[in-house]
Protein backbone atom coordinates (compact mmCIF):
# COMPACT_ATOMS: atom_id res chain seq x y z
CA UNK A 1 0.00 0.00 0.00
CA UNK A 2 0.99 3.61 -0.87
CA UNK A 3 -0.28 6.03 2.25
CA UNK A 4 0.54 9.71 2.95
CA UNK A 5 -0.18 11.14 6.29
CA UNK A 6 -0.54 14.56 7.47
CA UNK A 7 0.90 15.39 3.72
CA UNK A 8 2.23 19.43 3.52
CA UNK A 9 4.08 21.19 0.54
CA UNK A 10 4.06 24.11 -0.73
CA UNK A 11 5.97 26.00 -3.85
CA UNK A 12 7.55 28.95 -2.30
CA UNK A 13 5.03 30.45 -0.06
CA UNK A 14 2.20 28.95 -1.69
CA UNK A 15 0.58 26.02 -0.15
CA UNK A 16 -0.57 23.55 -2.11
CA UNK A 17 -1.22 20.25 0.03
CA UNK A 18 -2.46 20.93 3.33
CA UNK A 19 -2.82 17.87 5.42
CA UNK A 20 -3.38 14.89 2.96
CA UNK A 21 -4.28 11.26 3.98
CA UNK A 22 -3.88 9.27 1.38
CA UNK A 23 -4.06 5.61 0.64
CA UNK A 24 -3.64 3.26 -2.64
CA UNK A 25 -4.00 -0.29 -2.10
CA UNK A 26 -1.86 -2.92 -3.56
CA UNK A 27 -3.59 -4.55 -6.44
CA UNK A 28 -5.81 -1.52 -7.03
CA UNK A 29 -6.24 1.05 -9.80
CA UNK A 30 -6.59 4.28 -7.57
CA UNK A 31 -7.60 7.41 -10.05
CA UNK A 32 -7.04 10.91 -8.44
CA UNK A 33 -9.22 13.59 -9.34
CA UNK A 34 -9.60 17.18 -8.52
CA UNK A 35 -10.25 20.54 -10.23
CA UNK A 36 -6.92 21.97 -12.17
CA UNK A 37 -4.30 23.43 -9.85
CA UNK A 38 -5.58 21.00 -6.66
CA UNK A 39 -2.22 19.13 -6.27
CA UNK A 40 -2.70 16.16 -8.47
CA UNK A 41 0.36 15.75 -9.78
CA UNK A 42 1.62 17.77 -6.36
CA UNK A 43 0.75 14.87 -4.48
CA UNK A 44 1.76 12.46 -7.13
CA UNK A 45 5.76 13.46 -7.61
CA UNK A 46 5.89 12.84 -3.83
CA UNK A 47 4.65 9.13 -4.62
CA UNK A 48 8.01 8.46 -5.39
CA UNK A 49 9.83 11.19 -4.08
CA UNK A 50 10.28 13.56 -6.92
CA UNK A 51 8.94 16.02 -4.40
CA UNK A 52 9.76 15.82 -0.77
CA UNK A 53 7.18 17.10 2.32
CA UNK A 54 7.67 20.28 4.58
CA UNK A 55 5.57 17.90 6.87
CA UNK A 56 4.18 14.58 7.29
CA UNK A 57 5.08 11.36 5.36
CA UNK A 58 4.91 8.66 2.60
CA UNK A 59 4.59 5.29 3.21
CA UNK A 60 5.76 2.61 0.56
CA UNK A 61 3.98 -1.10 1.95
CA UNK A 62 5.26 0.44 5.43
CA UNK A 63 8.23 1.59 4.87
CA UNK A 64 8.60 5.56 5.58
CA UNK A 65 10.47 7.31 2.06
CA UNK A 66 13.82 8.49 2.19
CA UNK A 67 15.17 10.65 0.66
CA UNK A 68 19.64 10.19 0.22
CA UNK A 69 20.29 9.10 -3.34
CA UNK A 70 20.59 5.55 -2.98
CA UNK A 71 16.76 5.17 -1.15
CA UNK A 72 15.76 7.00 -3.88
CA UNK A 73 17.45 4.67 -6.60
CA UNK A 74 15.86 1.68 -5.17
CA UNK A 75 12.37 3.63 -4.70
CA UNK A 76 11.73 4.43 -8.03
CA UNK A 77 12.48 0.79 -8.93
CA UNK A 78 9.74 0.11 -6.72
CA UNK A 79 7.26 2.84 -7.75
CA UNK A 80 7.24 4.31 -11.42
CA UNK A 81 6.05 7.68 -12.65
CA UNK A 82 4.81 8.36 -16.16
CA UNK A 83 4.88 11.94 -16.54
CA UNK A 84 1.71 14.08 -18.27
CA UNK A 85 4.19 15.16 -20.68
CA UNK A 86 6.42 12.58 -22.46
CA UNK A 87 9.28 15.56 -23.63
CA UNK A 88 9.57 15.45 -19.89
CA UNK A 89 10.72 12.07 -19.32
CA UNK A 90 12.31 10.58 -22.60
CA UNK A 91 16.24 11.02 -22.34
CA UNK A 92 18.22 9.27 -25.13
CA UNK A 93 17.91 9.51 -29.55
CA UNK A 94 15.96 6.13 -29.97
CA UNK A 95 12.99 4.29 -28.78
CA UNK A 96 15.65 1.52 -27.70
CA UNK A 97 17.90 3.45 -25.97
CA UNK A 98 15.12 5.49 -24.18
CA UNK A 99 13.65 1.77 -22.65
CA UNK A 100 16.49 0.64 -21.95
CA UNK A 101 17.78 3.60 -19.76
CA UNK A 102 15.89 2.48 -16.32
CA UNK A 103 17.53 -0.94 -16.46
CA UNK A 104 20.47 0.19 -17.42
CA UNK A 105 20.94 2.60 -14.54
CA UNK A 106 19.99 -0.39 -12.15
CA UNK A 107 22.94 -2.32 -13.50
CA UNK A 108 20.92 -5.07 -15.77
CA UNK A 109 20.95 -6.76 -18.90
CA UNK A 110 18.04 -4.45 -20.43
CA UNK A 111 17.63 -6.53 -23.19
CA UNK A 112 14.92 -8.87 -22.57
CA UNK A 113 13.05 -5.69 -20.18
CA UNK A 114 12.89 -3.45 -23.70
CA UNK A 115 11.57 -6.35 -26.10
CA UNK A 116 9.03 -6.67 -23.39
CA UNK A 117 8.01 -3.40 -22.29
CA UNK A 118 7.88 -2.35 -25.98
CA UNK A 119 5.61 -5.15 -26.88
CA UNK A 120 3.07 -4.39 -24.06
CA UNK A 121 3.00 -0.48 -25.27
CA UNK A 122 2.54 -1.89 -28.96
CA UNK A 123 6.16 -0.54 -30.03
CA UNK A 124 7.37 -3.79 -31.07
CA UNK A 125 9.64 -2.97 -34.30
CA UNK A 126 10.35 0.74 -32.94
CA UNK A 127 13.77 -0.02 -31.16
CA UNK A 128 15.74 1.87 -34.00
CA UNK A 129 12.75 5.04 -34.59
CA UNK A 130 14.35 8.55 -33.39
CA UNK A 131 11.97 9.47 -30.12
CA UNK A 132 12.05 12.93 -32.17
CA UNK A 133 10.11 12.12 -34.90
CA UNK A 134 7.48 10.55 -32.78
CA UNK A 135 4.26 11.13 -32.16
CA UNK A 136 2.41 12.23 -28.91
CA UNK A 137 0.52 9.11 -28.45
CA UNK A 138 4.06 7.31 -29.58
CA UNK A 139 6.00 9.12 -27.08
CA UNK A 140 3.35 8.52 -24.73
CA UNK A 141 3.90 4.83 -24.85
CA UNK A 142 7.56 4.79 -24.90
CA UNK A 143 7.73 6.91 -21.82
CA UNK A 144 5.42 4.16 -20.63
CA UNK A 145 7.73 1.44 -21.82
CA UNK A 146 10.76 2.67 -20.14
CA UNK A 147 8.90 2.51 -16.95
CA UNK A 148 7.82 -0.55 -17.22
CA UNK A 149 10.98 -1.97 -18.29
CA UNK A 150 12.18 -1.56 -14.57
CA UNK A 151 9.29 -3.58 -13.61
CA UNK A 152 7.58 -1.27 -11.01
CA UNK A 153 5.35 -2.36 -8.27
CA UNK A 154 3.47 0.78 -8.27
CA UNK A 155 2.92 2.80 -11.18
CA UNK A 156 2.17 6.80 -10.82
CA UNK A 157 0.65 7.85 -14.18
CA UNK A 158 0.13 11.12 -14.17
CA UNK A 159 -2.81 11.97 -16.87
CA UNK A 160 -2.13 9.16 -19.15
CA UNK A 161 -5.05 10.08 -21.96
CA UNK A 162 -4.02 13.61 -22.68
CA UNK A 163 -2.72 13.69 -26.04
CA UNK A 164 -3.94 10.11 -27.25
CA UNK A 165 -7.02 9.64 -29.59
CA UNK A 166 -9.94 7.51 -28.91
CA UNK A 167 -8.35 4.01 -29.72
CA UNK A 168 -4.93 4.92 -27.67
CA UNK A 169 -7.49 5.50 -24.78
CA UNK A 170 -9.44 1.90 -25.52
CA UNK A 171 -6.30 0.35 -25.61
CA UNK A 172 -4.34 1.93 -22.42
CA UNK A 173 -7.55 1.02 -20.33
CA UNK A 174 -6.92 -2.46 -21.45
CA UNK A 175 -3.26 -2.35 -21.29
CA UNK A 176 -3.70 -0.48 -17.56
CA UNK A 177 -6.21 -3.49 -16.32
CA UNK A 178 -3.97 -5.89 -17.53
CA UNK A 179 -0.70 -5.41 -15.94
CA UNK A 180 -3.03 -4.63 -13.02
CA UNK A 181 -4.04 -8.55 -13.12
CA UNK A 182 -0.17 -9.29 -13.93
CA UNK A 183 0.87 -7.79 -10.06
CA UNK A 184 1.39 -3.65 -10.79
CA UNK A 185 -0.95 -1.34 -9.07
CA UNK A 186 -1.92 2.22 -10.24
CA UNK A 187 -2.29 5.43 -9.10
CA UNK A 188 -3.40 7.83 -12.45
CA UNK A 189 -5.09 11.11 -12.20
CA UNK A 190 -7.35 12.21 -14.80
CA UNK A 191 -10.17 14.80 -15.14
CA UNK A 192 -12.02 12.18 -17.94
CA UNK A 193 -14.75 10.10 -15.86
CA UNK A 194 -14.89 7.74 -18.92
CA UNK A 195 -11.65 6.77 -18.38
CA UNK A 196 -11.89 6.93 -14.53
CA UNK A 197 -14.59 4.50 -14.86
CA UNK A 198 -13.35 2.09 -17.00
CA UNK A 199 -9.92 1.68 -15.22
CA UNK A 200 -10.65 3.02 -11.61
CA UNK A 201 -11.55 0.47 -8.47
CA UNK A 202 -11.06 3.64 -5.87
CA UNK A 203 -11.50 7.42 -6.57
CA UNK A 204 -10.04 9.98 -4.60
CA UNK A 205 -11.13 13.78 -4.76
CA UNK A 206 -8.78 16.42 -3.84
CA UNK A 207 -9.92 19.85 -2.76
CA UNK A 208 -8.22 22.32 -1.74
CA UNK A 209 -5.33 20.73 -0.42
CA UNK A 210 -7.08 18.46 0.82
CA UNK A 211 -8.45 14.73 0.00
CA UNK A 212 -12.59 15.55 -0.03
CA UNK A 213 -13.49 12.46 -0.40
CA UNK A 214 -12.87 8.63 -1.29
CA UNK A 215 -14.96 5.62 -2.85
CA UNK A 216 -15.02 2.54 -4.74
CA UNK A 217 -17.39 3.93 -7.17
CA UNK A 218 -17.05 7.17 -9.45
CA UNK A 219 -21.06 7.74 -8.86
CA UNK A 220 -20.73 8.62 -5.64
CA UNK A 221 -18.25 11.47 -6.30
CA UNK A 222 -20.06 14.82 -6.33
CA UNK A 223 -18.20 15.48 -9.16
CA UNK A 224 -20.63 19.06 -9.95
CA UNK A 225 -20.07 20.08 -6.39
CA UNK A 226 -16.01 20.02 -6.97
CA UNK A 227 -15.80 21.66 -10.74
CA UNK A 228 -15.16 18.21 -12.27
CA UNK A 229 -16.63 16.87 -15.73
CA UNK A 230 -19.65 14.49 -14.91
CA UNK A 231 -19.76 10.66 -15.48
N1 LIG B 1 7.06 24.05 -9.93
C1 LIG B 1 6.08 24.85 -9.45
N2 LIG B 1 6.37 26.04 -8.91
C2 LIG B 1 5.39 26.84 -8.40
N3 LIG B 1 4.07 26.51 -8.41
C3 LIG B 1 3.73 25.33 -8.95
C4 LIG B 1 4.70 24.44 -9.51
N4 LIG B 1 4.06 23.34 -9.96
C5 LIG B 1 2.75 23.53 -9.72
N5 LIG B 1 2.55 24.72 -9.11
C6 LIG B 1 1.25 25.26 -8.65
O1 LIG B 1 0.72 24.37 -7.68
C7 LIG B 1 -0.68 24.24 -7.85
C8 LIG B 1 -1.05 22.79 -8.00
O2 LIG B 1 -0.51 22.33 -9.24
P1 LIG B 1 -0.65 20.81 -9.72
O3 LIG B 1 0.05 20.71 -11.04
O4 LIG B 1 -0.24 19.91 -8.64
O5 LIG B 1 -2.24 20.71 -9.92
P2 LIG B 1 -3.12 19.62 -10.69
O6 LIG B 1 -4.25 19.27 -9.79
O7 LIG B 1 -2.25 18.51 -11.17
O8 LIG B 1 -3.67 20.49 -11.90
P3 LIG B 1 -4.11 20.09 -13.41
O9 LIG B 1 -5.36 19.26 -13.30
O10 LIG B 1 -4.36 21.43 -14.04
O11 LIG B 1 -2.95 19.34 -14.03
C9 LIG B 1 -1.07 25.13 -9.02
O12 LIG B 1 -1.53 26.35 -8.53
C10 LIG B 1 0.23 25.31 -9.78
O13 LIG B 1 0.27 26.54 -10.44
Amino acid sequence: MIRTDDLHFGYDEQSILRGIDFRAETGDVTVLLGRNGAGKSTLLKHLNGLLEPDRGHVMIDGDRIQYDDDSLLSLRQEVGFVFQDPDDQLVAPTVEQDVAFGPINLGTDPTEAVEWALSRVGLAGYEDRLCSRLSGGEKKRVALAGVLAMKPKYLIFDEPTAGLDGDGTRALVDLIRELTNEGISFVVSTHYPDFAAAVGDTFTLIDDGQVACRESSLDEIPAKKYGLRGV
